[in-house]
């Protein structure tokens, strides 16, 4: 028989932003916790204005902002069908971002960079109450961040046809686990993320939209840094429950994740020593990774 399914928790973020000392550490404990139980969390309350986010997602619904030739590609290999749209930092100077020819999208470029930083600030409060849930100082991860190597994925999943989904002809995004620290993901009404319940390996959970959220789940750098206590757990995009249209396709599908990517060469403005995170480790759980040199 199956163990209890696991459960996506959702956490109110208020109390960390705006609250007293003691309403920040339980909101930090309710982050790591859920990042040890199931590696994700839907935050609400986040703070991330609301009207940016319908702005980016109005973007990627008016315009077509993706290359033709890399869908035909997908579709050959019939793999993961869906378009890509991606941004980092503009000073990036080993990854320079590629933007559409100037006056094709007025507004687009700064639209993204605007929503990238904005994005950073998130990521950088959720990094501080994830070292308060460690009992470390707040700025013990961002200070690991302060040149953000990330990228904002502005991703469209075509509408397709439901049958060719269920046989797993074709994908939307197939099972993987996310490469950083944590990741960041806005998702439209559609739904069909689901993720692996570490109660029950094999089996996945869904994860539908909820209004107003933005969800939150750790990577492998996160889960190697803490000595393997936190989950980065394998998830994917199938075809939503129920979600067939008259015509048997199933709807399209908008998200906007926001990945910490590549530690491991790219370069913080600093070197630095990835070692297990204190509080992680002990006699009866001795480190099981050497420490990492970044820089
Ligand atoms: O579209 C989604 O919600 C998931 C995207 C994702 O997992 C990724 O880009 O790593
Ligand atoms: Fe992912």
């Amino acid at each position: 028989m199956d163990r209890h399914a696991a459960t996506v928790s959702v956490v109110d973020f208020a109390p960390f932003l705006n609250g007293s000392p003691s309403d920040k550490k339980s909101v930090a404990d309710a982050i790591l916790s859920s990042f040890k139980e199931t590696g994700f969390l839907y935050l609400i309350n986040h703070g991330f204005p609301d009207h940016d986010i319908q702005g980016m997602f109005d973007w990627k619904v008016a315009h077509h902002l993706y290359e033709a030739s890399e869908i035909a590609e997908n579709r050959a290999k019939a793999q993961d069908v869906k378009e890509n749209f991606e941004c980092g930092r503009e000073d990036d100077e080993m990854m320079p971002n590629i933007w559409l020819p100037e006056g094709v999208l007025p507004g687009f470029k700064e639209a993204c960079l605007d929503y990238f930083w904005k994005c950073s600030e998130l990521q950088k409060d959720i990094l501080s109450a994830l070292a308060l849930g460690f009992d470390l100082p707040e700025d013990y991860f961002v200070k690991f961040h302060t040149k953000p190597d990330n990228q904002l994925r502005l991703l469209h999943y075509p509408s397709i046809p439901l049958c060719a989904l269920e046989t797993n002809e074709i994908t939307r995004i197939d099972g993987h686990a996310d490469f950083g620290s944590i990741t960041i993901v806005f998702q439209d009404d559609v739904g069909g993320l689901e993720v692996e319940d570490p109660n029950n390996a094999g089996t996945f959970l869904p994860v539908p939209p909820i209004a107003g959220s933005v969800i939150v789940n750790a990577g492998d750098f996160l889960m190697r840094w803490s000595n393997d206590t936190i989950r980065s757990t394998v998830h994917r995009v199938r075809a939503p429950p129920g979600a067939a249209l008259a015509d048997g396709m199933v709807p399209e599908r908008y998200s906007i994740p926001y990945v910490f990517f590549a530690v491991a060469f790219c370069c913080p403005d600093f070197e630095t020593i990835v070692d297990a995170i204190p509080g992680t480790w002990s006699a009866e759980r001795p480190k099981r990774y050497e420490p990492i040199l970044v820089r």
